[in-house]
């Protein structure tokens, strides 16, 4: 089994003392700035004018332009959308690094798709939690935290992979497990996971159960509870224990049903579509579709999206939900 990092194996001190500048505030930025300083890291934060530039300052950090906030940085953590990464650090980011500070992502895109070259003169490396931005920051005020991911790009200090390691930590992710990657294997994986299993899978395989029902006849509060909002109490009880957890929980009925009617529906045609999509994150394929689609204005993704946010499932769970004081607040 690879060595994965806990708190007890990692030197908080390779990051003690070091300015971290963590360039972006949305999803992830908000959750490593917090989390570094609550581990008693010195942040600072890089940001344009605008809501995330106010809601960093109202939350106390000492907010600068981006280029400001890197030239006093010993460890520059870019967390801003991936399409718009090259071109904030082309004219932001670039000149303004200091020798043998470092150069850190939290996905392995840029790096890999080589739409950001680093200079020679920094460490380049790559923390990667393994879940949303939102999960990193609220796992770790309950003293738990999000696994991460590591790897070294370029260490011309000899000491990144050292500061790498104490980063994670110092969000988190060591009470969870921190395993080294590299840009590669963290970028292939990470987009085949978002597209075929979590997101993208579950998304769909929750849609089309919901229609099947809903088309059959059957209500859609109904169809709501049996295809989404019981899946998380399914995948909690995975989460806390494998498959194995989940189906000692369920019914015999409902494991039987497991095992007979699953593969029915997920099969080794799906692990063939898997096999597909896997093949175009590898050739580069998806990463030229998405960089053009940014390039267009996003003419698709603005079309997909509206559409998706008027499936009949979006009314009825928020209807539901909103009756539901125990459900988490929506993030934003
Ligand atoms: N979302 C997630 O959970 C995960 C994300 N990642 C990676 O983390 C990185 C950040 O993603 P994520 O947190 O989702 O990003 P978000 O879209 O949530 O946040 C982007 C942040 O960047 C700021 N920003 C955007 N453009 C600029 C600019 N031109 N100059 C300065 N600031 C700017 C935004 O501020 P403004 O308010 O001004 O728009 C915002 O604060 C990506 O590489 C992503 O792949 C990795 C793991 C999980
Ligand atoms: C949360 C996460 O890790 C994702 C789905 O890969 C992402 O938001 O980029």
């Amino acid at each position: 089994m690879a060595k994965v990092y806990y708190d007890k194996d990692i030197n908080t001190a390779s990051l003690q003392g070091k300015t971290v500048a963590i360039v972006g505030y949305g999803s992830q930025g908000h959750a490593h700035a917090q989390n570094l300083r609550d581990s008693g890291h010195n942040v600072i934060v890089g940001l344009r004018k605008g809501k995330s530039f106010d809601k960093a300052k109202e939350e106390g950090f000492d907010v600068r332009t981006v280029g400001e906030a890197v030239k006093d940085a010993d460890v520059t953590m870019v967390l801003l959308p991936d399409e718009g990464q090259p071109k904030v650090y082309e004219a932001e980011i670039k000149d303004n690094l200091k020798e043998n500070s470092a150069l850190a992502f939290a996905h392995g895109f840029n790096v890999h798709f080589n739409q950001i070259v680093p200079p020679e003169n920094v460490d380049v490396f790559l923390v990667a939690p393994k879940g949303p931005g939102h999960l990193v920051r609220r796992t770790y005020q309950e003293e738990a935290g999000v696994p991460a991911l590591y790897g070294v790009f370029q260490d011309v200090t000899g000491n990144a992979s050292d500061v790498a390691k104490a980063y994670a930590q110092g969000i988190g992710a060591a009470r969870a497990g921190v395993l080294e990657t590299s840009f590669q294997e963290e970028t292939e994986t990470d987009l085949f996971g978002e597209q075929a299993v979590l997101c993208g899978g579950l998304t769909s395989l929750v849609k089309a159960g919901f229609e099947t029902l809903t088309e059959a006849g059957y209500q859609p509060e109904v169809a709501y509870f049996e295809c989404l909002h019981e899946l998380k109490l399914i995948v909690d009880l995975m989460y806390e224990g494998g498959m194995e957890n989940m189906r000692y929980s369920i019914s015999d009925t409902a494991q039987w049903g497991d095992f007979v009617s699953g593969p029915r529906v997920i099969n080794e045609e799906t692990k063939a579509r898997m096999g597909e999509v896997l093949t175009e994150i590898q050739n580069g394929q998806f990463a030229k579709g998405w960089i053009l689609e940014n390039q267009a204005g996003r003419p698709q993704y603005n079309a997909i999206n509206n559409s998706e946010y008027n499936h009949p499932i979006t009314a009825v769970g928020q209807e539901l939900r909103d009756l539901m004081p125990f459900v988490q607040n929506p993030i934003r």
